[in-house]
Order: structure tokens, then C-alpha cells, then sequence
């Protein structure tokens, strides 16, 4: 059985569906911080069966020993962590407390319960300003922020935790590039509890007229139509990646680090083009100051992954943009019509 930490999360929820469809056992552990419990039940309308799920903190020693003498795992997906890139700045020691510290404390869990296989959340973050692309994995790392440096440091403590027990840890460092889209039945997708940061989340809502208007950050980058380039890939892509690197894992021992992205740069533009086109709908922009902290390009060289876990990923950004509005045009606007009715 695998536990999946943050498993209610946009990326997690998206991660279960596809290990339900191929019959793999899981657990979620989740506090529901930045998701909501009604999620498990719309799981279960996609995969038949409402997933099992315990309500906890990955920093509860206590609870984890519990979890790990009771249930048979034999693998953890790791996603629990918090990863706002403001609000890290803001309120730093929070990050670390969560980020750092939950992960120690999952891995003294797993290590005294014997478990030693974990498949990690990282990020393109950790490359910061990349001074080439595409991007590969021997690139050198930096961080520019809290949250980005909690992703480097937790990868120093996954390198150094393998090499601490030679020959015994599987450990998969997953570096998302931008995940974007939702399950294509429209019943889970990204739910942000608050003003989306990310670019699709924020082009969504403008579509579906619950805000005004897109402000595009910068567009004096030395890009084709001077906007930023990201490389976005859709979400059950993503998820079937951590399928992929489970499965490695379980041949494989050591310690493996891979990009999961497509390959190809999209524009902020060319994201808004592809938004109007999918839901028929304007999204109005204004061009505004670039935003600070922001890399001009990031995009992945994604053929390692393709290499070590034969995997690759198959969706376009039409798909991701469709995929992302029956989302919004549907689940996500009565989800937040009921909380504006429950705040009343
Ligand atoms: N979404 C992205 O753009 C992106 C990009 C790169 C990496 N990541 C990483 O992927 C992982 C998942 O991201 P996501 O977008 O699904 O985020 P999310 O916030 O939707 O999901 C994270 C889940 O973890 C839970 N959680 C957080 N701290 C916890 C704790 N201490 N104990 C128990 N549960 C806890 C939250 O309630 C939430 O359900 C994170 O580690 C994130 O840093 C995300
Ligand atoms: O309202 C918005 C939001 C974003 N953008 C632009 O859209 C692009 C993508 O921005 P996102 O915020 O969606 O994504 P980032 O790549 O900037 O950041 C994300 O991916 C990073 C990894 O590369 C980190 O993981 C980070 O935590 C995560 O938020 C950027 O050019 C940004 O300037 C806008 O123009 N307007």
C-alpha cells in the first residue's frame, strides 16, 4: 500500500485517480490546510470507489507511527508541503517548519517502520534563473525565495538520507515544471483557496468572468512576443509520471532525479490565445510591470525521464486549456459559490 501525503491536493488527488485506475492500494494522509474534504467524494465519482483517507499533520511523530503499524505501506508519495512563493517570503519559518521539518519527520517514521521508498515532490524552482535551456538535470541549483529553498534543502536531505544507508533507500526527486489542467471529467481540477498566483488558475477565473482582467507581467522579456515562457504540462500527465517513477523504483535502489515537463515553451500570450479558444470566451489583459523574482524562460529537457522511466508527456496545451475550463466553468464555480454562501 502507498501512503500519499497531500494526497487531497490538486496534484495528489489528480496522482490517486490514475494509481486507482491502475489498482494500486493507497492511503492518503492530508490536513486539508489547502484542500477540501469534499474532494475524496468527487474522487470517488471518477474512480467508484471514495479513497481511504486519514485527517493529519505529516509533523505528528505519533500519528505517523501509528499509521505505519497499522497499515501495510510499503512506499510513500510525498506531496505535503506548503508552496506559495509570496507567502514564504512572509512567513518563512512556517515553511520551514512544514516543509523541512514534516519531511524529516515522515522519513524517521519510514526508517523506523522499515519503509524506505519515497517518490518527491520537487520543483523547477530549484534551478533558478537557468543560464541555458532547455533545462537538464545536472544544471546548477539555486533558490531565489523561502519556498525554493525549502524544495533544495529537502533534496539535500533525500541525497543525504540515501547515502546514509547505502544500498538501501529508493528515493525519486520529481522536478515539476508547471502544472496546469485538471481531470478531463471536470470533478477535480486546481483549487485555489485564495487570489490564484499561478498564470492558469488566474486566466480561468477571468474567463469565467469572476475577475476582470488578466494583468500580464511584462512584456519586454527577450522571448518571440516578449512574455514569459513556461513549459506547462497537464496535470494526469504529471500524475502518470509518479506512476512511472514508482514503478522504477521498484526495480531500481538509489537515489533518482528527473524532470517532468514537455519540452516546449508556451507564452503568456500564446496561453490566453489557447484559453479563449477552449472555453469561447474573452480573456480581457493589460500589460503591467514585470513581476520581481520572475525568470524570462524555463523550460524542460525532458529526456531522461522518457530514458530511465519511459515516460513522456502526451498532452498539448489546447487539451490542458479544456481540460482546465470544464473545471472551472463547472465543479469550481459552485465549490465557490458554496463557500461565499457558507461565509454568509
Ligand atoms: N502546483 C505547482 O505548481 C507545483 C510545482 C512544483 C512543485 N509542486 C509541489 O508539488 C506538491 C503538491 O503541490 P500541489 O499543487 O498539489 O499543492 P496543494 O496545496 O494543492 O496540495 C498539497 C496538499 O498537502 C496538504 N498539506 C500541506 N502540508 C501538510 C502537512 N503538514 N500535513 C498534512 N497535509 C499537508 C494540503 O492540505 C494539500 O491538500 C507540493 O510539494 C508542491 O510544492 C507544485
Ligand atoms: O497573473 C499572472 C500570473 C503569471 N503571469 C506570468 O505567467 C508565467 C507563469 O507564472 P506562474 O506564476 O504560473 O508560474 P511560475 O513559473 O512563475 O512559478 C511556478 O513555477 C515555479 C517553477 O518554475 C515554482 O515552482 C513556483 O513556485 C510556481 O509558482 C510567468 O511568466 C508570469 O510572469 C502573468 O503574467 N500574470
Amino acid at each position: 500500500m502507498i501512503l500519499i501525503t497531500g494526497g487531497a491536493g490538486f496534484i495528489g488527488s489528480h496522482t490517486c485517480v490514475a494509481l486507482a485506475a491502475c489498482s494500486e492500494p493507497f492511503l492518503i494522509l492530508d490536513h486539508f490546510g489547502n484542500s477540501r474534504r469534499s474532494v475524496l467524494e468527487r474522487m470517488g465519482r471518477i474512480t467508484g470507489m471514495v479513497p481511504p483517507c486519514i485527517e493529519g499533520d505529516i509533523r505528528d511523530a505519533g500519528l505517523l507511527r501509528r499509521i505505519f503499524a497499522q497499515y501495510p505501506i510499503t512506499e510513500v508519495i510525498h506531496f505535503a508541503a506548503l508552496k506559495s512563493v509570496g507567502e514564504s517570503v512572509r512567513e518563512a519559518l512556517r515553511y520551514y517548519d512544514n516543509n523541512i521539518a514534516g519531511t524529516v519527520t515522515l522519513l524517521q517514521a519510514m526508517r523506523a517502520a522499515n519503509v524506505r521508498s519515497m517518490v518527491f515532490s520537487s520543483s523547477a524552482t530549484v534551478y533558478g534563473d537557468p543560464a541555458s535551456l532547455p533545462i537538464r538535470e545536472d544544471f546548477p541549483l539555486s533558490a531565489t525565495n523561502p519556498y525554493g529553498q525549502t524544495k533544495l534543502m529537502m533534496e539535500q536531505v533525500l541525497a543525504d538520507t540515501s547515502a546514509s544507508e547505502p544500498g538501501q533507500w529508493r528515493i525519486a526527486r520529481l522536478r515539476y515544471f508547471n502544472p496546469v489542467g485538471a481531470h478531463e471529467s471536470g470533478l477535480i481540477g486546481e483549487d485555489p483557496q485564495d487570489v490564484p498566483n499561478n498564470l492558469m488558475p488566474y486566466v480561468a477565473q477571468v474567463a469565467a468572468g469572476q475577475r476582470p482582467c488578466l494583468s500580464v507581467f511584462g512584456n519586454d522579456y527577450p522571448t518571440p512576443d516578449g512574455t514569459g515562457t513556461r513549459d506547462y504540462i497537464h496535470v494526469m500527465d504529471l500524475a502518470a509520471g509518479h506512476v512511472a517513477a514508482l514503478r522504477y523504483l521498484r526495480q531500481n535502489m538509489g537515489l533518482l532525479t528527473v524532470n517532468l515537463g514537455t519540452g516546449r515553451p508556451v507564452s503568456v500570450l500564446e496561453m490566453v490565445r489557447s484559453f479563449e479558444k477552449a472555453s469561447g470566451r474573452p480573456v480581457p489583459y493589460a500589460v503591467v510591470a514585470r513581476r520581481p523574482g520572475d525568470v524570462a524562460q524555463c523550460w524542460a529537457d525532458p529526456g531522461l525521464a522518457e530514458r530511465l522511466l519511459g515516460w513522456k508527456a502526451e498532452l498539448d496545451v489546447d487539451r490542458m486549456c479544456a481540460d482546465a475550463w470544464r473545471w472551472q466553468n463547472g465543479m469550481a464555480r459552485s465549490l465557490l459559490e458554496e463557500s461565499a454562501l457558507a461565509a454568509h
